[in-house]
């Protein structure tokens, strides 16, 4: 169903549903970037969600693997659907607080972080141990608070390339009299190198 090494799979392939929020496309293909993957990487996905960034990487990946996170049982159930949709065989998933589940994981080759709860500093100190040295961290966020925590954050830790790349995107839709733009709300993409 799906037959392109290149990142940006339609939201509408994906298996969805309603409590379980979804990176949008065009972010998820701008994350993938940020994170530089190659063949043969280890790489975490906390807060999988639908399970959409984790699909992209392990395609990018190839040999190498994702681990999926997320304490949500509806978006650990769903990001399964969508892997069994998409025939992928290394990604594996696990349900529980990131804080409390990465600590146990081999080292990542990069992280992605689409959401840590009231977690954010701990989850991201953590992220900065279990990262092999030249590894990458990519956070995507939408509120403000958050950003801010994130920054604040990931200065004071060993990472250097901090990139903060703002993505607001509109989408067309088509009207009565022609079509219109209708735009979504601002995303923030942090991302940076582990020293
Ligand atoms: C915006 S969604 C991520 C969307 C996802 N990147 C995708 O492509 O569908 C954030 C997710 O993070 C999860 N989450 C938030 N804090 C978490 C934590 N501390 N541990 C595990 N999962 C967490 C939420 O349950 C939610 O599913």
């Amino acid at each position: 169903m799906w037959n392109y090494k290149t990142p940006g799979i339609p939201d509408e392939f994906f298996e969805r549903t309603e409590n379980v929020p979804i990176t949008k496309e065009e972010v998820r293909v701008v994350q993938i970037s940020k994170a530089r993957l190659c063949p043969g990487y280890t790489v975490y996905d906390i807060g999988c969600g639908s399970g959409s960034i984790s699909i992209e990487a392990a395609i990018q990946v190839e040999s190498g693997k994702v681990i999926a996170i997320d304490y949500d049982p509806n978006a650990i159930e769903l990001t399964k659907r969508n892997v069994e949709k998409f025939g992928l065989t290394n990604i594996s998933l696990i349900l529980g607080n990131a804080k409390e589940k990465i600590i146990e994981l081999e080292q990542a080759d990069a992280i992605f972080i689409g959401g840590t709860g009231g977690d954010t500093e701990d989850i991201v100190k953590i992220c900065q141990d279990k990262l092999k040295s030249g590894g990458r961290i990519v956070i995507g966020v939408i509120l403000i608070e958050t950003l801010y925590s994130v920054l604040q954050i990931i200065e004071k830790l060993k990472f250097n390339s901090i990139d903060l790349t703002q993505i607001t995107i509109s989408k067309s839709r088509k009207t009565s009299t022609g079509t219109m733009m209708l735009a979504r709300n601002p995303v923030t993409v942090i991302s940076a190198t582990k020293v």
